[in-house]
């Protein structure tokens, strides 16, 4: 494996890929100006490896013979092979580039891409919550709940975007209202502690609407996150209304405290599948409250907008700005870049 400068350009044709650990979603990109040429959504499932994918699901669909790849992927990128979070799949760079006849290929995390999305991203790709005015161009930050708890930040500076993947996602979750200290002890924990993925994911929604039921001693009656944010949708169920309510609440917390460690002046933004699927609730008081809720900094909070992202391949968008213009990013490539 050799080093280059973060700056360099990739060869193009450039294959752009997100790797989820349910969907693979691919793109190349011809050259700097055009848009790139998308390809049908992929499940993992459906393949042995990500070569097979590649081949089958791009390379076979399309004359183009891309030279280059860069990849996003949920998992630890620490050797020369990588191994995905809840997907079968193990990414070996150095193999791909022989078998698929690639020059270089660029591994990030997933929620950098995330990240690297929102440096540019246009009002129809985005639904703001609340309203701030003016949105100064400034540091970032994106949670984005779905299988766990994803968060980046996207730090601005001497005019460049530099995404800070970490895991922000289990720092802890600590209750602040009374309803809080009575559902808080009958939340599932992680070796005694609530962090934040325990509650603002898909299982943590089950998590949180059983912790509710308990506290008011109801027996649950749903166990799948679709069948709690259905039923909190419909206002049928007051449970299931609650639970909502909360993961609102508890989502803008832990929103703002991201919001404040990184001094994100430009904008939270929500990625993540579930913001979609709840935004109606996102949109009522509770997560815009608790997102202001920090005193002795509320009057800096109440500038800071939140939005939830509405481009459906926001993480392509963020490879393909990256990759078209990469001097605009800082984003590390040692001991993420391979060359054939
Ligand atoms: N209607 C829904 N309400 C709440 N949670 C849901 C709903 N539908 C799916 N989920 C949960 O959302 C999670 C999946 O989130 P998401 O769609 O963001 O996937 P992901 O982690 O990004 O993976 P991939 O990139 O492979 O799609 C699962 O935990 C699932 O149970």
């Amino acid at each position: 494996m050799l080093k280059y400068p973060d700056t360099d350009h990739q060869p193009f044709p450039i294959l752009i890929g997100d790797i989820g650990g349910t969907n693979a979603r691919f793109s190349i990109l011809i050259d700097t100006y055009a848009e790139p040429k998308e390809f049908p959504i992929l499940r993992t499932a459906d393949f042995a490896g990500i070569e097979d994918a590649i081949q089958q699901g791009v390379l076979d669909k399309t004359s183009i013979q891309p030279r280059s790849a860069i990849l996003a992927v949920a998992g630890p990128i620490h050797s020369k092979e990588i191994p995905l979070t809840n997907c079968h799949w193990v990414l070996r760079p150095a193999d791909m580039c022989a078998s698929l006849g690639l020059e270089d290929i660029v591994v990030i995390n997933d929620f950098e891409a995330q990240a690297l999305a929102v440096a540019s991203m246009s009002d129809e790709n985005r639904e703001e919550i609340g309203s701030v005015g003016k949105v100064p161009v400034a540091s970032r930050v994106v949670l984005g709940p779905g299988t766990g708890l994803g968060v980046a930040g996207l730090v601005h500076v001497q005019r460049r975007w530099i995404p800070v993947s970490g895991e922000g996602g289990h720092v802890d979750l600590g209750p602040r209202s009374e309803r809080d200290f009575s559902v808080f002890p009958h939340i599932e924990r992680i070796e005694g502690r609530v962090s934040a993925e325990q509650v603002l994911c898909g299982r943590g929604i089950v998590n949180l609407y059983r912790a509710v039921c308990k506290a008011d001693g109801v027996k649950p009656a749903l166990s799948d996150p679709a069948d709690v944010t259905a039923a909190g949708l419909g206002g049928n169920d007051a449970v299931a209304v609650e639970t909502l309510s909360l993961f609102a609440t508890y989502l803008g917390r832990v929103a703002g405290d991201m919001a404040l460690a990184f001094m994100a002046r430009g904008g939270v933004y929500l990625a993540g599948g579930i913001t979609q699927k709840i935004l109606p609730v996102l949109k009522q008081p509770e997560f815009r409250a608790a997102f202001e809720d920090k005193a002795p900094h509320s009057a800096l909070m109440r500038t800071i907008p939140t939005f939830a992202v509405t481009h459906p391949q926001a993480a392509l968008a963020g490879l393909a700005a990256y990759a078209r213009t990469p001097t605009n990013f800082g984003v590390a490539t040692e001991g993420r870049r391979w060359r054939g």
